[in-house]
């Protein structure tokens, strides 16, 4: 597995260009088995998941091709609907397929998916949905088979505002006989990307943004061509980075409507944020102010994605900061990692003291999730001397090669390729 070394203390500066959001894309890639046609879809970043749904679509019989940030998917040509239990694994978002491969075929096999080990992360929610239009269910140890002759739209009420699941009952409901609503809907943008995608193939989807989305189903959908919007986790992971530097960076295809909670966070520590319409400028100038209470909630509140990485500029703060983890029980994973870079952070259950320290002191340090390993990423470029950030396959999962990213700006990181990888 690659390394990432990083020898940090310099400040971030210069202008950089934000790659296409992960969490929108791989929707936006299983979705397009819906269609009878050619899709093709721009602004898609080079990741690890996106690579992953790409085998799975060629496993399932597509033809995808990923040329620099364009992806072209012919779905008429898929022939299976079961998705092999190893490429399941590994990644989350595999679970996206199970909607429209089951709105496709009427039947789909898949496994328990995969991803960071930052939760338990059930699947209760997508097939409890599925199930209210109409699907059969059988959930055999970790296999799960869903099969439907034709699904039937129905009102569906989410007892929490699952992104996921949201997603994956939109994707079923746009071929089903008649309407559906989900009440309780999740209003991450990247819910409004999949409305905007969907809709440009034919399918009539309304009320994205909104906790309640209404979904006329339609007979089939067609080809189109669509283009991601920019990844506002990165684009704030740069954010946090140029700040915990005390850098001054210009980030450019951003989309600051979509970060206003980051941007009130940073403010309040102290940050200087310019926003225009497609680009912001963030400025650090002295150490940062202590942030009282952030508390990760679904859409527009503050992102569980970015929790790990404001926390690393608040170990540098001036005063005690806290944040309550509400998303995912598993994601103080870089507590220990960070305190080993010489942070003063304590938990209790959800949450997480930080008692700023002036420095922090370059070491090894292991990524033991994709936001975690950014986290420390931005440790390292602010640390003193030299750290080396093991485990990085799992920032490749959302991240496009991050040590080009940081080196745009005047970071000092490199990989090391491991050599048993560049022989196997
Ligand atoms: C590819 C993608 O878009 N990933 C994002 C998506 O993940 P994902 O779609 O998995 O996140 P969800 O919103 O579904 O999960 C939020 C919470 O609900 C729970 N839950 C979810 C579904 C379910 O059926 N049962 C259940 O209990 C989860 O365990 C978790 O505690 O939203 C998360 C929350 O903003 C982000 O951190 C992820 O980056
Ligand atoms: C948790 C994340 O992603 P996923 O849902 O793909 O695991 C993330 O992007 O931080």
């Amino acid at each position: 597995m690659d390394n990432l070394v990083i020898e940090g203390g310099l400040p971030l500066s210069g202008t950089i260009r934000i790659h296409g959001a992960k969490n929108a894309a791989l929707p936006i890639l299983a979705a397009s088995l819906l269609a009878e046609g050619k899709v093709t879809i721009r602004n898609v970043p080079r990741l690890l998941d996106i690579e992953v749904m790409l085998d799975i679509l060629r496993d399932l019989g597509c033809k995808a091709r990923h040329q620099d940030t364009v992806v072209t998917v012919e779905t008429a040509v898929a022939t299976s609907s079961h998705i092999p239990e190893m490429l399941m694994r590994k990644m989350r978002s595999s679970v996206f397929l199970m909607g429209p491969l089951l709105a496709r075929f009427g039947e789909v096999q898949l496994y328990q998916p995969g991803g960071c080990a930052i939760g338990e992360r059930k699947i209760d929610l997508h097939l409890r949905g599925l199930a209210a239009l109409g699907a059969n269910i059988e959930e055999r140890g970790s296999r799960i088979v869903c099969s439907a002759r034709r699904l039937k739209g129905a009102e569906i009420s989410l007892d929490f505002p699952s992104v996921g699941a949201t997603e994956n009952i939109m994707m079923a409901a746009v071929l089903a006989q008649g309407r559906t609503t989900i009440i309780g809907a999740a209003r991450e943008p990247e819910i409004q990307d999949l409305q905007h995608f969907l809709n440009r193939m034919g399918a009539q989807v309304g009320g994205a943004g909104t906790d309640m989305l209404t979904i006329d189903g339609v007979e089939s959908l067609y080809g189109c061509d669509f283009e991601v919007i920019p990844d506002r986790i990165v684009t704030g992971t740069v954010m946090v980075a140029a700040a915990a530097t005390r850098g001054e960076v210009t980030l450019e295809n951003t989309q600051p409507g979509h970060l206003t909670s980051l941007i009130h966070v940073l403010r309040r520590a102290g940050v200087q944020i310019e926003v225009g319409s497609d680009i912001m400028k963030v400025g650090a100038f002295k150490r940062p102010l202590a942030v009282d209470r952030i508390v990760t909630s679904p859409y527009p509140a503050f992102p569980t994605d970015l929790q790990a990485q404001v926390m690393t500029l608040l170990s540098l703060a001036d005063g005690v900061s806290v944040i309550k983890e509400t998303i995912f029980e598993g994601r103080f994973k870089h507590v220990d990692e960070l305190c080993r870079m010489g942070a003063d952070i304590r938990v209790d259950l959800n949450n997480a003291f930080i008692r700023g320290v002036p420095q922090l002191y370059g070491t090894t340090v292991e990524a033991t999730d994709l936001r975690a390993g950014a986290a420390l990423v931005i440790a390292g470029l602010a640390a003193q001397g030299r750290t080396v950030v093991e485990h990085v396959h799992h920032i490749d999962r959302g991240y496009d090669r991050i040590e080009e990213m940081f080196r745009q700006i005047g970071g000092n990181i490199t990989r090391e390729v491991n050599k048993s990888k560049v022989f196997s």
